[in-house]
């Protein structure tokens, strides 16, 4: 933490040259400006902040904005549901935020001197906490000039925490601290304080007390977000140059892209063109989220808003693309890394002939959830479905319930893995990046001459008596240690780089509760590092299930194969005849197990004692079995799939 330390001492807040927020998803029916009385014209850069939340999982982002919102008037008090800025039905059930949400907030600013009031526009971004999601974070930081930091009273800083404050730092935001939770009958600020102290050198007189529950402490917030976040600095002079930060496709109105006017401004009727594709458009309307879609016909420097411009198609609308006039040319702007996908796995339709159907469901969700990539594949035991990258286990699984709730495609999942790369001896080098273990040959024609696993760097941070037993868990799963230091009297920080496979699988779930639900955690990606690694296929009477085959390490193979084939063993249905469930590297088997065969009971008719005939009914039996045994296909649930990877 010591070069850490010294290098946040030379840290002083500046302002980022692009000015903007996105926005995401609201209700499809614009409401008019002029009916809420809303002139942007009002709001040079000078009286605009753009700013988002930030914070370890649960820590209190989506109430503080609720709060915020009321504060503001821009929701009305106790009215809607809460955690106000979390749409999806799948945030609504699982209680986390997925997707960042933007919302503009008009505040009037009092000035103690002389009693008079200004009033500034705000937009506010509530991010996800979740890891998985922190792609969604680095682009809302993206479009801020400064982040409110939430903390947990009770909790303290957490591996979230860390994660968050080091992407506002790098991104040379205004870190304001928010202790929130202070109700609470544990809450200790002044610990908190001290961690945020020794962790990030923020001064501990910086930090603001809440409670978003009970509302003690929040009028200090937004003065605060005013007098310490720097104005967006776009130039109102200069040609149009908007950033398209996010698009979704709404059933009424088409295309609708969010993004920020960085530099000049924007109007209906206008004609634009996208500096990625070179199509041009008409603008069909314009307007900010308040906090449904407002149209104000205009957006200038520094706003941040929506645009529907007749776009055909959500992959037109690329994030990170520059709008700009149609016949005046500009600098693109910088845009955004892609998202990184650590994990893969097949979609595939529960019934093979509803293709076309999960292809469309595929083509709106994943313009919705542009971290995702998806390319089309053919598996001999599921038929045609897509090969999807994920950022993490999390990210898969909510956008399996979403392609489930949302356009109510019925699918099969297979066992997430991670990507590999394989390099062959075949006169000169030729290499093999791996999304699925199906596509590495089981027995190779070329010498494999080395094999590379993705890693990750992973923070935990945990109370000090669970130490020991998070030290034997990095362990077993192959981690290095980087770090091992106290962040305060009670609480530890470890820093381990570990095989992505190893964490994806359970890792999460482990920590967990070998500390009771007290450790935090977060990764972060590292690069490759060799590794002996080998392939698992799976057959059943003798045939390889392509969907089942999974790469592990060498070490692991024969436990894993085990494994496996025990939990086919429980979830397979006994058949009419013997199926044989094995686990192989190349052509050694590693595990076997069978489930004996429904024995019906040919001879319930055969009264009497004629002892010939009851053999021969016997044998036919028999012939039967081994025919289908033969040619008979087993029922793979799809559980099977889903857990597979699961240790
Ligand atoms: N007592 C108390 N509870 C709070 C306070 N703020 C939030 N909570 C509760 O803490 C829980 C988590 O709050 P959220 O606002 O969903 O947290 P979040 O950080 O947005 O969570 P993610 O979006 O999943 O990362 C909810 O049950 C809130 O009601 C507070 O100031 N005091």
């Amino acid at each position: 933490m010591a070069a850490w330390r010294a290098l946040h001492r030379r840290f002083a807040p500046t302002i980022r040259p692009a000015a903007f927020v996105w926005s995401a998803r609201w209700s499809s029916n614009a409401a008019s400006a002029a009916a809420k009385n809303i002139d942007l014209s009002k709001f040079p850069v000078s009286l605009i902040r753009n700013f988002s939340i930030i914070a370890h999982i649960d820590h209190g982002k989506s109430t503080l904005a609720d709060r915020l919102l009321e504060l503001t008037g821009t929701i009305q008090k106790g009215k809607g549901q809460p955690q106000y800025l979390d749409k999806l039905q799948v945030e609504r059930e699982r209680g986390i935020t997925v997707k960042a949400q933007t919302a503009t907030m008009f505040y009037d600013l009092k000035n103690e001197d002389d009693g008079s009031s200004e009033q500034y526009l705000l937009n506010l971004i509530d991010t996800p906490g979740h890891v998985d999601f922190s792609y969604e974070v680095s682009r809302s930081l993206a479009a801020c000039q400064g982040v409110l930091l939430v903390v947990d009273a009770t909790q303290g800083i957490q591996a979230q925490t860390v994660a968050n404050f080091y992407l506002a730092f790098e991104a040379n935001l205004t870190i304001i601290p928010v202790i929130n939770k202070i109700d609470q009958a544990t809450a200790d600020p002044e610990r908190v304080k001290a961690q945020l102290k020794t962790m990030f050198d923020l001064e501990p007189e910086d930090a603001l007390l809440t409670s978003a529950k009970t509302g003690q402490g929040l009028s200090e917030v937004l003065p605060a977000v005013i007098k310490r976040i720097p104005p967006p600095t776009g130039r109102c002079h200069l040609p149009l140059r908007m950033l398209i930060l996010d698009s979704y496709f709404d059933e009424y109105r088409g295309v609708i892209c969010n993004g920020a006017v960085v530099d000049g401004s924007i109007k209906k009727g206008d004609r634009i063109a996208s500096v990625a594709t070179g199509q041009t458009y008409d603008v069909l309307d314009t307007g900010i989220l308040h906090p449904e879609l407002t149209s104000t016909g205009m957006l200038q420097t520094g706003q941040v808003g929506y645009l529907i411009a007749g776009l055909k198609a959500t992959q037109e609308a690329r994030v990170g693309d520059t709008m700009h006039h149609a016949n005046v040319s500009v600098e693109a702007l910088p845009g955004f890394k892609p998202a990184k996908h650590m994990v893969f796995a097949g979609i595939y339709p529960a019934d093979g002939s509803d293709f076309e159907a999960l292809a469309q469901a595929m083509e709106r969700l994943t313009c919705n959830d542009a971290s995702v990539s998806a390319t089309k594949e053919t598996s001999a035991a599921l038929g045609i479905g897509f090969r999807c990258g994920f950022l993490g286990l999390l990210h898969m699984d909510v956008f399996h319930q979403r392609l489930e709730q949302e356009f109510g495609a019925q699918v099969i999942a297979t066992a997430p893995t991670v990507p590999y790369i394989f390099e062959f001896q075949d006169g000169s080098c030729s290499k093999l990046n791996v999304q699925n273990p199906a596509l590495l040959p089981s027995q190779p024609a070329q010498k494999i001459v080395s094999a590379m696993e993705p890693v990750v760097v992973a923070t935990i941070i945990t109370p000090s008596e669970h130490v020991g037993a998070l030290i034997t868990l990095c362990s077993d799963r192959r981690g290095e240690q980087l770090e091992f230091s106290y962040i305060d009297s009670q609480r530890a920080l470890l820093k381990y780089r570990l095989p992505l496979r190893e964490v994806v699988v359970d890792f999460y779930s482990v920590l967990k509760s070998i500390t009771s639900g007290y450790a935090s955690f977060d990764y972060d990606d590292d690069g490759y590092q060799e590794a002996d690694l080998v392939k698992v296929d799976v057959l059943l009477n003798g045939q390889a299930v392509d969907a089942l085959s999974t790469i592990v390490h060498q070490a692991k193979s024969v436990r894993t194969g085990r494994e496996i084939v025990d939990k086919l063993k429980k979830v397979l249905d006994r058949q009419m005849f013997e199926v044989t469930i094995q686990a192989a590297v190349g052509s050694k088997v590693i595990a076997r197990e069978s489930i004996s065969a429904l024995r019906k009971n040919v001879l319930a008719k055969c009264y009497g004692g004629d002892v010939t005939r009851k053999r021969k009914l016997l044998d036919k039996q028999k012939e039967g079995k081994k025919r289908m045994k033969r040619f008979g296909s087993v029922d793979i649930p799809q559980e099977a799939f889903h857990d597979l990877l699961k240790q």
